[in-house]
């Protein structure tokens, strides 16, 4: 192009280029025509190529800057992962927080949580001679099981998160309502008071029936692991405890942070898991009556001795052979359905003149017309390879065994062992009188748990 304008300036148009004197002092028009034309091109070249350079450069930045927000992006979610791991995901959003100062320290206080221990027992893993391998076998059960025990964590469809504590030795410990954004619904029209709204409201219910119901999930996910396990040791129970009420929570230590809780809810809980049996759940009273006003059925136990407060009443958690909570109004039913009802304490229906006890009504709560109920787990119990072989029809819990070797237990601090010795003697229990006590009340058998019913609405 320039060549051409220049043969056109040079042959074509030359007389045009030879007239002016005022530009062109001592020079050919010609000449400084062309000189111009050279340096326009030359400096129009000269920008096309810094642009071109530039263009590419900030392309090729660009590369490396979403590479690298890419990777940081990463890192962050792998920090934050780690974070959750060790921290509540609330928690972990202050520590993230770059404005807060490192040695201020993190707490929390809390009306009511529900808090539960539970205590993996009966394990007979000491196999093998060599202490190495036994000490890796034993890990390994240890990991899949609470594993399996983490997964319960993430499904479940109660709004309220159960949030791991920790692990001590064999004992995993949860609890349920540590949410500092938690906002209490007011139905104050069914207390009779503030405290008893404060205690027995749908969110302390909630929170309960969450954290008993992950309990069963436990227990369910434990007999699916022992099912499926092929290896040479008797089957892992569980001993799980139980207790509700205020709690006091924050972080300890700065390098390595850990979450932890304490209150008297905490130690009732440790308490209820410690002095309880294997294969069961025992709650304190005021957990008892919560379920009581969600209309899950809790057997009371007796007064069990615990360190500190003495002997205090204390109820168990029963399940179905699913692993199922069971409705009040189900009790009847539910004793028909033990093979050995004799084990269990004295019950009594509030809506029936049967001569059982379920947890007594207290004087500290309204009674309510209204049922609160999550009949079925919503937890998603893992099921995988290992347990391929399992049936539904195999999962009869052999109640008997259960209890044979809970007979074996030693629970010398517990005065109601004493009673159902008096009880048994008493009854003679192949004896039709408990059966008959007990059928005199029975439900519909058709009116049976069924139909889930979501958390948030109903309590
Ligand atoms: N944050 C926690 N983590 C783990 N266990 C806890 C926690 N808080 C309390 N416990 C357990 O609860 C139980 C009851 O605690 P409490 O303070 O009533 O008794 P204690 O006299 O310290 O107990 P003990 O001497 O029997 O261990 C204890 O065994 C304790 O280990």
């Amino acid at each position: 192009m320039t060549t051409f304008y220049l043969w056109v300036v040079w042959d074509l148009k030359s007389s045009l280029f030879s007239i002016d004197l005022t530009w062109n002092v001592g020079l050919d028009s010609r000449i400084s025509h062309t000189l111009s034309v050279v340096f326009i091109t030359v400096t129009l070249y000269w920008i096309d190529r810094t642009t071109e350079y530039r263009n590419r450069l900030d392309h090729l930045w660009q590369i490396q800057l979403s590479d690298e927000q890419t990777e940081a992006e990463t890192m962050l979610r792998v920090n934050n992962m780690l974070l959750e791991n060790i921290l509540p995901a609330h928690v972990v959003q202050v520590y993230l927080d770059l404005n807060r100062p490192i040695d201020e320290l993190y707490y929390e206080k809390y009306e009511n949580v529900a808090v539960m221990f539970a205590s993996l027992t009966d394990y007979k893993l000491g196999v093998e001679d060599d202490s190495d391998l036994s000490d890796k076998f034993v890990l390994r059960i240890l990991d899949e099981v609470i594993s399996d025990f983490d997964r319960l964590l993430l499904t479940g469809a109660s709004i309220y998160k159960v949030e791991k504590i920790k692990m001590a030795d064999w004992t995993y410990m949860a609890a349920c309502g540590l949410d500092p954004n938690r906002r209490e619904s007011m139905d104050s029209s069914t207390f009779e008071s503030s405290a008893d709204r404060r205690q027995n409201s749908p969110y302390n219910r909630a929170l309960v029936l969450t954290m008993v119901e992950f309990a069963a999930a436990m227990m369910k996910q434990l007999k699916n692991f022992n099912r499926g396990s092929f290896q040479s040791f008797e089957g892992l129970n569980l001993r799980i405890g139980i207790s509700n009420g205020e709690v006091a929570a924050g972080v300890v230590g700065s390098l390595k942070p850990l979450y932890d809780i304490w209150g008297n809810a905490v130690n009732m809980a440790s308490r209820m898991d410690s002095t309880g049996e294997a294969g069961r759940i025992q709650v304190t009273e005021n957990t008892a009556l919560l379920l009581d006003s969600c209309g899950v059925l809790t057997l009371y136990r007796g007064e069990t001795f615990v360190k500190g407060p003495g002997y205090i009443k204390t109820y168990f958690v029963p399940l179905d052979e699913n692993f199922n909570l069971i409705k009040k109004e189900q009790s009847s039913e539910y004793y028909n359905s033990l093979a050995d009802r004799k084990r269990y304490y004295s019950v009594r229906d509030d809506s029936s003149d049967v001569s059982y006890e379920t947890a007594p009504k207290s004087t500290q709560f309204t009674a309510h017309d209204r049922n609160y109920f999550v009949p079925k787990s919503t937890y998603n119990v893992y099921h995988n390879d290992r347990y391929s072989d399992s049936s539904d029809d195999e999962t009869q819990v052999d109640e008997t065994e259960v209890h044979e070797a809970q007979d074996d237990d030693t629970r010398s601090n517990d005065r109601s062992v004493l009673d159902e010795e008096v009880f048994e003697e008493d009854c003679d229990l192949s004896d039709d009188c408990t059966l008959s006590t007990i059928t005199s009340g029975s439900t519909n058998s058709s009116d049976t748990i069924s139909e889930p019913i979501v958390l948030e609405t109903k309590c």
